[in-house]
């Protein structure tokens, strides 16, 4: 495995690949990798010749500046996982090469923006946009892997894609969850115990209310009922339980239509986390 850690390296690098017409895989993280991440890079290496994983915590997309200070940073155990997992390159950048000078371009993503993580967390998928397209440029991968727990994430990308004509596969990986249903992330190493304990309540919650709507309940019954189980929970601060369309993340109440998910934000204690549930 590789270390890179300037875009000069990264494009030498990219362009040997090329030549050797090797198509390329890119893993985009933020570090704190758990088995949700290295299932992304299982992926990656099985579809894509080169696998190019990224560790960079992207300061733009963060709109709480203690979400940014506290968020985990064990990069030596980070490049140990990856180089087990038998990925190719890593890309380490620091702040001043991914931001030479500040950015003040602005995407607008339409509704995306305005809904759920849009609503809840005010300028961060801008600041995905302008990550995610900074990638894209530097490393030119011909596939980029992201996973479903961050489904409207994907959503804006692959509206990133289309808007700019990036010759870019996406894929998309199922999400990974510990025994009791809780999607790992890495936000999970800031729960104690009992934190942890409670926070399979957003993967009860999904499951239950996947449950109802499949047996044909309302679904303002079925919020209703998972709002009141959050108002039990001391720990638990619910922001958002929402049906929407698993594609464009439109919000809908209608069970007809095909292609449906619940998206869920919530904090438990002081940790936001979040996950979604495909329903059909
Ligand atoms: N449990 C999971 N299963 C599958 N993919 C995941 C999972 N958790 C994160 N990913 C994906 O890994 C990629 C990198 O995500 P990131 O480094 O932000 O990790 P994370 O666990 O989502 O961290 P956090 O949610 O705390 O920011 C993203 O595409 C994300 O969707
Ligand atoms: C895609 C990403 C690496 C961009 O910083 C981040 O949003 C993430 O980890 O999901
Ligand atoms: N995994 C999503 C990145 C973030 O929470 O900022």
């Amino acid at each position: 495995m590789k270390i890179l850690r300037t875009r000069l390296e990264v494009s030498n690098a990219m362009r040997l690949e090329r030549s050797k017409n090797k198509t390329i895989g890119l893993v985009p993280t933020m570090g704190a990798l758990h088995n949700g991440h290295l299932r992304i890079i299982e992926k990656s290496k099985l579809y894509s010749d080169i696998t190019v994983a990224t560790i960079y915590v992207n300061p733009t997309q963060f709109n709480n500046s203690s979400d940014l200070d506290n968020y985990p940073r064990p990069w030596q155990t980070d490049l140990r996982l990856l180089e087990v997992s038998g990925v190719d390159y890593v890309f380490l950048p620091t702040d001043g090469e991914m931001y030479p000078q500040k950015v003040e371009l602005k995407f607008d993503f339409g509704h995306l923006e305005t809904i759920l993580e849009g609503k809840f967390r005010p300028g961060h998928f801008n600041g995905v946009g302008i990550i995610v397209s900074k990638l894209f440029n530097i490393i030119q991968p011909d596939h980029s892997y992201f996973g479903q727990k961050d489904l409207q994430q994907l959503a804006v990308i692959r509206r990133l894609v289309k808007d700019l004509s990036y010759n870019i596969e996406l894929i998309k990986v199922p999400t990974i969850r510990e025994q009791s249903g809780l999607a790992m992330s890495s936000r999970n190493v800031r729960l104690n115990e009992e934190e942890r304990r409670t926070a399979s309540i957003l993967y009860t919650c999904l499951t239950y209310a996947k449950d109802e709507l499949l047996k044909g309940q309302d679904w303002l019954v079925v919020k209703e009922k998972v709002t009141a189980i959050f108002m039990k929970e001391p720990l638990s601060n619910l922001e958002y339980f929402e049906l929407v369309k698993s594609d464009t993340l439109e919000m809908t109440s209608d069970l007809q239509v095909e292609g449906l998910a619940i998206c869920t934000a919530a904090y438990i204690g002081d940790v936001r986390l979040i996950d979604n549930m495909i329903i059909n």
